[in-house]
């Protein structure tokens, strides 16, 4: 299989590492010193599952270079993906399928904007990983799973046979029944964290042991709960539930990527988490003042960052 990796960070450098490992046609594109670093010594990939080398890597920053990939998988973050669609509108055939394996809730929508729809999978991703070093990976914890499926959840021929092709690359991944509900249940986790993280700037466990902010936690999470049921997505209490328990099961130190990009200054997705709540609570007629708390008070610090 034809495979492009577009963004090729701890989630597209893991997942695309694996596959060209298993003997896929993978081409990663990447930018600047990590591009040059993969060109000269190879992707290497540091894992609690073994550590590899993917030597000769295919590697390249020009999009133009590539043809009629079957597979897209984008390791960008989700700000970043409505700008690669346009790029890939050239490269791409009617059969190409498009993975999103961003964090946020609405990844599919935006490739949609730019794309045919044919074109699009919705999915997401659970691992921790990031790039450590031009040319090296290191997945740390987890792991790591691919969720995806059709947007109308049919359980298609092409989605079965991704499957397939994941597991055989030693990719836990699987085609679930609602593919909304599962992106809901981890975007509700990742968006509840990381902005109080980013402002608390503390881990996920040391936030839940402190009462005040666990109240605070639980609020962020309910009013994402409501505008996900808002929106037809059947996030429901059990769901709830068990984002709570899964949060308070978080170890003291344990931070997500956004909250670590807003900690250290970075361009963070604090617009497509907690300013996507915002958004559209406005639009559906839903109050959510305290993601709005969180989005304005960190805002200022986004725009300080995009400005560097
Ligand atoms: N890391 C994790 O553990 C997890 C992350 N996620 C989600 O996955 C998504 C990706 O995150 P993550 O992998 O951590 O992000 P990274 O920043 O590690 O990876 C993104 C990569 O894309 C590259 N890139 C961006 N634009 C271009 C371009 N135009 N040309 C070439 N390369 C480009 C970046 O290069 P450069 O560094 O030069 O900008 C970077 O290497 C996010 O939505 C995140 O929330 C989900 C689960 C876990
Ligand atoms: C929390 C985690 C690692 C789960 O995959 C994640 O999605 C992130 O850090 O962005």
């Amino acid at each position: 299989m034809k495979i492009l990796i577009y963004g090729t960070g701890g989630v597209g450098g893991y997942f695309g590492g694996r596959l060209a490992q298993a003997g896929h046609d993978v081409t990663f594109i990447a930018r600047n010193a990590h591009l040059k670093a993969i060109k000269e010594n190879g992707l290497r990939v540091n894992s609690i599952n073994g550590d590899f080398v993917i030597q000769p890597a295919k590697a390249t920053d020009d999009i133009s270079e590539i043809e009629r990939p079957d597979l897209v998988i984008l390791g960008l973050k989700s700000w970043q993906i409505k700008d690669a669609a346009k790029k890939l509108k050239s490269i791409i055939t009617e059969e190409t399928m498009i993975l999103p394996l961003q964090n946020g809730a609405d990844n599919m929508e935006k490739l949609q904007e730019v794309i045919s729809k044919k074109n699009v999978l919705a999915g997401l991703c659970k691992i921790y990983s990031k790039k450590e070093e031009p040319g090296l990976i290191n997945h740390f914890y987890l792991e790591p799973e691919i969720i995806f499926g059709e947007m109308d959840n049919e359980k298609s021929d092409r989605a079965l046979k991704l499957n397939e092709i994941f597991n055989d690359a030693g990719i836990k991944a699987m085609v679930p029944d609602d593919i909304y509900k599962a992106i809901w249940k981890k975007f509700a986790f990742i968006a509840t964290v990381s902005g109080l993280g980013g402002l608390t700037r503390v881990g996920i466990g040391k936030m839940w042991q402190d009462d005040y902010l666990q109240e605070i936690l639980k609020k962020t999470g309910l009013e994402i709960q409501a505008i996900a049921q808002a929106k037809g997505v059947d996030f429901n209490e059990e769901d709830v539930a068990q984002l709570f328990q899964f949060i308070s099961g978080q170890e003291m130190t344990t931070t997500a990527s956004t909250q670590r990009d807003i900690m250290e200054g970075r361009p963070s997705e604090l617009e497509n988490f907690n300013g996507y709540i915002v958004e559209q609570g406005k639009k559906l007629g839903i109050e959510t003042p305290v993601n709005e708390f969180i989005y304005r008070a960190l805002l200022p610090m986004e725009k300080e960052a995009r400005r560097s």
